[in-house]
């Protein structure tokens, strides 16, 4: 029986790893619905897993015999100190730079996976000498809202390394459309005591991934075509804002279809969506269209759906259910 068959892995969890002064991600193409030019890369947080797999390692489980043991220490310390010789200006490209390296490096290792959180610091302003306001080079605020993701497979084969998988994306985009949302026409049984609406605030958490049609250009080193998750999440709330949405399904189908329209350089884009819709508390306020809601009982809602390039083939975009703002 293969390692794989075994589910055979180990690694290391929680590596984190704060660059400043990367290259800068610069040139992207501007999008309609974003700000967003580029990345100062002044500081460059991750946080990374690494896995890796292969039947050498066999007997580091059967036997206790650690001779071909990377310690997951070392791996760490691979993971930081790759950080430092890495000359690209993205997740993507740093997570493929050290999968490759640590095959390099280790030659009994069949399988690397890195997945990473890049943390997100936020630009802050300052008065500058000349008492002009500006943008700060030097301080930088954590944020705990959204971040961008990366993920790469592998895989050592006859020819060299092949890359077996690598998604690009975003987690935890937490966003509130306070009216424009309904949900009705659901089965209504002997089990249904939610009423139909036709004017609900939306709750919604996204996290999402994207493939690109050519995988290496996940990597940045032409930033005409890659996608960088800002422009993606601004891309988000200018459609979220537009819809009218019917549901959450098909909020996410619709969010998915205008994301490949937006940039032909992705393959898909694959969603995890969950409801946290608020509970309406007082319905009339006078003299006010004003509501006063709370956070929502604990159960909540989820929805997956990987939207792909023959969707937005099969349906133009006007005809996607679309029209308030
Ligand atoms: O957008 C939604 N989709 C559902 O499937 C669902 N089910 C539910 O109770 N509320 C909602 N909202």
């Amino acid at each position: 029986m293969g390692e794989s068959e075994r589910g055979l892995s180990y690694g290391k969890g929680n590596v984190l790893a704060y660059r400043t002064y990367l290259k800068p991600l610069a040139g992207v193409l501007t999008i309609p619905e974003s700000d967003f030019t580029g990345r100062s890369n002044i500081l460059f947080a991750t946080n990374i897993q690494v896995t890796i797999g292969g039947g050498a390692f066999l007997s580091s489980f059967t036997e206790g015999d650690n001779s071909l043991v990377v310690a997951t220490d070392s791996m760490k310390n691979f993971i930081q100190r790759h950080l430092g010789l890495y000359d690209g200006a993205t997740l993507e490209g740093f997570l493929d730079f050290t999968a490759r390296a640590f095959l390099d490096q280790y030659p009994h290792i069949s399988t690397v996976e890195l997945a990473g959180n890049l943390l997100s610091f936020e630009n802050t302003s300052a008065l500058t000498g000349d008492k002009a306001r500006e943008e700060s080079s030097l301080v930088f605020k954590q944020s705990h809202n959204d971040h961008s993701t990366a993920f790469v497979k592998m895989e050592r084969s006859t020819l060299g390394y092949t890359l077996v998988n690598q998604k690009s994306g975003l987690k935890n985009l937490e966003l509130i459309k306070v009216q424009g949302n309904s949900f009705s026409g659901f089965i209504r049984d002997e089990y249904t005591t939610l009423p139909e609406d036709s004017n609900r605030p939306l709750f919604v958490y996204l996290t999402l991934d994207w493939t690109y049609e050519h995988e290496h250009e996940a990597l940045g080193d032409n930033p005409k075509v890659y996608v960088a998750s800002e422009q993606v999440r601004d891309l988000i709330t200018s459609v979220f804002h537009q819809t009218k949405t019917k549901s959450i399904q098909h909020l996410i189908y619709v969010l998915g279809c205008e994301i490949l329209t937006r940039f032909p350089s992705l393959r898909d884009v694959s969603f995890q969506s969950q409801n946290h819709t608020w509970d309406l508390i007082v319905e009339d306020i006078p003299d006010s269209d004003g509501k006063v809601f709370t956070e929502p009982r604990p159960p909540y809602g989820f929805q997956t759906f990987t939207v792909k390039r023959d969707d937005i083939m099969a349906e133009p975009l006007e005809q996607i259910a679309k029209g308030q703002s």
